[in-house]
C-alpha cells in the first residue's frame, strides 16, 4: 500500500493547523514536515516550536525531514515537540550511525535521505539501523521543483539492494517533484511512501489530488 505524506512546506503558515486538519480529512497518511536552517539548505522553514503548536490539529503521524546540519544537536527537541518519526540526512551527519542510534533510542523510527548526487552504496553500512530511506528527487531546499529522472534508477538500486539483504519492509520514500505522473513511475521503481507539496496543496481538491497519487 502506498503512503502518502502531504509536505506542510506547501501549506498556508497562518492557519497552518487548520491546513493540517483538512489534509487529513482529505486522505492523507502522514504528515511530513520540512524542517530547514538556513546551512544545509538554503532556505529556512520552522522549528520544534511550531510543530508543538500544531501537532494536536491531527491524529497522523508527523513525519519530520530534518535537513539541517548536525541534527544530533536537535533531535531531542523535535521528538518532544511531537515528532512520531525522524530522518536525517546522510551528508549532514558527521557520525551518521549514532545519529540514527539516538533517535532509536528515543523510541522512534528513523530515517536516512540521501541528496540527489549522493549514490546509493554510501547507505549500505546503515541499511539495518533503519525503517526508512528518503530518496531526495529534487535538491532540498524549495518546493514546487522538477522531478530529477536519475532518481528512478537510484530507487530500482535500493530496492534490489534491500530485498537482497531481506528489509523489504524497510519504507522507500520519495520527495520532491511528485505528482500524479512522477508518482506512477517512483512507484514502480520501488517507492511506497509519497511526499508531496505543491501538488497537493496547490490543488483545487487536495482529496483528488491524493487518491491520484496512489
Ligand atoms: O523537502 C522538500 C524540499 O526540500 C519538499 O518536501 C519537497 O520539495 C516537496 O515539494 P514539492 O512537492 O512542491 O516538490
Amino acid at each position: 500500500m502506498t503512503i502518502i505524506a502531504p509536505s506542510i512546506l506547501a501549506a498556508d503558515f497562518s492557519k497552518l493547523g487548520q491546513e493540517i486538519a483538512d489534509i487529513e480529512k482529505a486522505g492523507a497518511d502522514w504528515i511530513h514536515v520540512d524542517v530547514m536552517d538556513g546551512h544545509f539548505v538554503p532556505n529556512l522553514s520552522f522549528g520544534p516550536a511550531v510543530i508543538s503548536s500544531v501537532r494536536n490539529a491531527t491524529a497522523l503521524a508527523f513525519d519530520v525531514h530534518l535537513m539541517i546540519s548536525q541534527p544530533e544537536r536537535y533531535i531531542a527537541d523535535y521528538a518532544a515537540a511531537g515528532a512520531d518519526r525522524i530522518t536525517v540526512h546522510l551528508e549532514a551527519c558527521t557520525h551518521l550511525h549514532r545519529t540514527l542510534h539516538q533517535i532509536k533510542d528515543l523510541g522512534l523510527p528513523a530515517g536516512v535521505a540521501i541528496n540527489p548526487a549522493t549514490p546509493i552504496s554510501l547507505l549500505e553500512p546503515v541499511l539495518e539501523d533503519v525503517d526508512l530511506v528518503l530518496i531526495m528527487t529534487v535538491n532540498p531546499g524549495f518546493g514546487g521543483q522538477s522531478f530529477i529522472p536519475y532518481s528512478l534508477e537510484k530507487l530500482r538500486e535500493l530496492r534490489q539492494r534491500l530485498t537482497a539483504r531481506g528489509l523489504s519492509g524497510v519504507h522507500v520514500q520519495v520527495d520532491g517533484g511528485i505528482n500524479a505522473s512522477t508518482a506512477s513511475l517512483v512507484r514502480q521503481a520501488g517507492a511506497n511512501v509519497l511526499v508531496a507539496g505543491s501538488y497537493v496543496f496547490g490543488n483545487e481538491s487536495p482529496s483528488a489530488a491524493i487518491s491520484s497519487l496512489r
